[in-house]
């Protein structure tokens, strides 16, 4: 972290409509410039959105960041009111208390107990402290905000001029804004031509349509136009233009949002279709800003209290992160690197997101169990989970990328894991390998679409072809997690699964597809008191009616990276899948579920089931054909050639890009 850097309270953003009413107040007045993708497409009105033309002049946007400001005043209040003295430390920084900032805690409050994440979340009250009602009224639209929020429109006032006129008007403007800039740019291209003698190159670029399309549009009234349209759309019936259609305002504002945030087209709309048109504004909005730096600390070298202090002594403002976690701290500002205190080197912390306690919490690790974390890389998780063992039992953290692993070891050395031995396997073949867990973790490779904040090129670089390699290997994942599980435990019999990606088709879908391949498994509660429930239904399909204690987990509600959380309950073994391993040395001397079943290709039991669906299954040749065939046309793309880039023959697809085990390594989280 850099010295000095401050960050914003973890925490619920504030209401859509006031962060409406605030980016009115700053929108018209100010704005950051920010870059959009090389593939934005110069705004198209709906009456002229079949231009298509290329915009490689587009490059800078606006950004009203009305979340941020508003968000950064309301929480670093609060952050002063809390850790007053913390945040006016000085020289006599020693004179700061942790214990003034905790609010005067148990001192056993460090003390992790077993079954902390179903304990330290039981508190709703707590939690809604912490998360407030996060979200709760960002569908809401408060009347009078709706008339500030059209204010600067045309100086009309009246809401019944938010239609599809409106919108036009606003199209309208856009182009006679890059009409006047072509014009313009003509002219300064004209006047180069003068002073270089290139004439006959003016001349070629005289296109004005041409200049128009390279040139950047005015991004206020593009920012005006994407929350008139999601007003529209939010109440379609009353404020909408009989003339025209749902879709077409639906598609006008995805093109939009492509253009101001720099998605692809694909992505947007899969991430659009989450949410209401307004909460994914809000979703697009938040990952614009980054989270709350967080640290975890690490129980089995020191207590919250005094690494809170320790780092206190050292400059560092900071603050629990919040009723839901006793072992997090998020730091507002820093005077040295986090990554580099006597602290950390000693291993009494991690930098961990604060969305990646939640697996852990979900998984609630016992003393004595026998757990794996089957994608441990880096290894975040596998040491909070070695913590919550109390060193105790024995932990395998595995990641089947072996420079991955080798993070993995450092963090295990560094945090003093104990019980832990770590593995590098492809997940896939743990229920070949050993079995007899009491609980798995499997924290999938993903798209990260969850942590769009951390790394923005997840918004162009995701292609249809990822997300059907990913939900593939993550189905084949949990179906593994499943099996090398033991229904028998006594404590446990636990899988929790876990993304940071918020799309359907790796989360509630691939749970749904496990689910529909082993009926020995049942979905049960998290534990976790907050996130929004996993969706039930989406897109015409129906989930398993469980699928609500699934939990999702927004940036723009709780101000964390995207997630997901599942937790699975086995209850009885795997189909064809006994196989005693006593006295193998690998385990307890338990019956392991080594599940034979999977030694042949999952696909086979699809066939069989004659099931194939965009959640509920997956063809292994099938889906190789089109990876093989997207990544011919990638690599075309890129103007290689794929015969000699795709070595080998019909599964030769590539070394790198085209191993899903390979390429999904490249995501990862703490
Ligand atoms: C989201 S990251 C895991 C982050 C980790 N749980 C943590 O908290 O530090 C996903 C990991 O899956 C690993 N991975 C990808 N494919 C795998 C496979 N087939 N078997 C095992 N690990 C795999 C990647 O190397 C990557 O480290």
């Amino acid at each position: 972290m850099g010295v000095g850097r401050r960050m914003q309270k973890q925490g619920p953003p504030p209401d859509l409509g006031k962060k409406r009413k605030s980016f009115e107040a700053e929108d018209g007045t100010r704005g950051k410039k920010r870059k959009t993708s090389e593939n934005s497409r110069p705004v198209a009105p709906s009456s002229q959105s079949s231009n298509g033309k290329s915009n490689s002049g587009l490059t800078q946007h606006t950004e009203g960041n009305f979340v941020n400001g508003e968000r950064s005043k309301r929480n670093h209040g609060k952050a002063s009111v809390k850790s007053g003295k913390a945040v006016t430390l000085g020289d006599d920084s020693s004179d700061v208390d942790a214990a003034d900032l905790f609010g005067g805690f148990d001192s056993d409050e460090d003390a992790i107990t077993n079954g902390l994440g179903d304990a330290a979340l039981g508190d709703g009250d707590a939690l809604r402290d912490d998360f407030l009602d996060s979200g709760s009224s960002i569908y809401d639209s408060e009347p009078e905000q709706e008339t500030a929020r059209f204010s600067d429109d045309d100086g009309s006032d009246a809401e019944e001029k938010l239609t599809a006129a409106n919108i036009e008007g606003l199209s309208r403007k856009l182009q006679s804004a890059q009409d006047e800039e072509a014009v313009q740019a003509a002219q300064e291209l004209q006047d180069d031509a003068l002073q270089t003698n290139i004439s006959a190159e003016v001349n070629d670029l005289s296109d004005t349509q041409a200049i128009s399309a390279q040139l950047a549009p005015d991004l206020q009234l593009l920012r005006t136009r994407i929350t008139d349209t999601i007003r529209i759309l939010d109440n379609f019936s009353t404020l909408h233009d009989p003339s025209c259609s749902r879709s077409s305002y639906t598609s006008q504002l995805l093109e939009d949002i492509c253009i101001y945030y720099g998605y692809s087209p694909y992505l947007a709309e899969k991430l659009f279709s989450l949410f209401t048109p307004s909460e994914a504004f809000a979703f697009f909005e938040s990952n614009e800003t980054p989270r709350p730096l967080v640290i975890r600390t690490n129980t089995l070298r020191t207590s919250r209290r005094s690494l809170a202090q320790a780092l206190i002594n050292r400059g560092v403002t900071l603050e629990p992160v919040g009723k839901w976690s006793k072992v997090g701290l998020q730091i507002f500002e820093s005077q040295v690197p986090l990554g580099a205190t006597p602290e950390y080197l000693a291993g009494h912390y991690i930098l961990q997101a604060a969305s990646s306690f939640l697996p852990v919490m979900a998984l609630a690790p016992q003393e004595d169990e026998r757990i794996l974390e089957m994608a441990a890389a880096p290894g975040g998780k596998s040491t909070y989970i070695a913590a919550l063992m109390k060193n105790t039992g024995i932990l395998f953290a595995n990641d089947s990328n072996k420079n991955r692993a080798k993070a993995l070891i450092g963090n295990i050395h560094r945090l003093g894991a104990k019980n832990t031995i770590i593995s590098s396997h492809d997940a896939r073949a743990f229920p070949k390998i050993i079995g007899g867990f009491d609980r798995i973790l499997l924290d999938a490779p993903c798209s990260g679409t969850g942590v769009i904040a951390k790394d923005p090129s997840v918004k162009t670089n995701k292609t249809e072809t990822d997300f059907l390699r990913l939900p593939h290997l993550q189905k084949q994942m949990l179906l593994a997690a499943i099996d090398s599980v033991d229904h028998a435990s006594k404590t446990g019999g636990y899988v929790v699964y876990s993304t940071c990606s918020v799309t359907v088709e790796e989360n509630e879908g691939v749970v749904q597809y496990a689910l529909s391949r082993r009926p020995n498994v049942k979905l049960v509660e998290t534990g976790l008191g907050f996130g929004v429930e996993g969706f039930k239904r989406y897109r015409g399909k129906t989930f398993d009616e469980k699928m609500g204690w699934t939990r999702r987990f927004y940036p723009h509600k709780y101000n964390v990276d995207g997630f997901f959380v599942a937790k699975l309950k086995k209850t009885g073994p795997s189909p064809q899948t006994k196989m005693d391993v006593k006295g193998n040395g690998t385990n307890k001397g338990k019956e392991a579920d080594v599940a034979m079943v999977d030694k042949t290709p999952m696909v086979d039991d699809e066939k069989e089931n004659g099931e194939d669906d965009d959640f509920g299954g997956f063809d292994d040749e099938e889906d190789e054909k089109i990876i093989e065939r997207a990544e011919r046309q990638r690599l075309k793309r890129k103007g290689l050639n794929p015969k000699s880039a795709l070595k080998g023959g019909k599964t030769g697809v590539a070394a790198n890009d085209a191993d899903p085990v390979r390429k999904a390594n490249t995501t990862g989280g703490q």
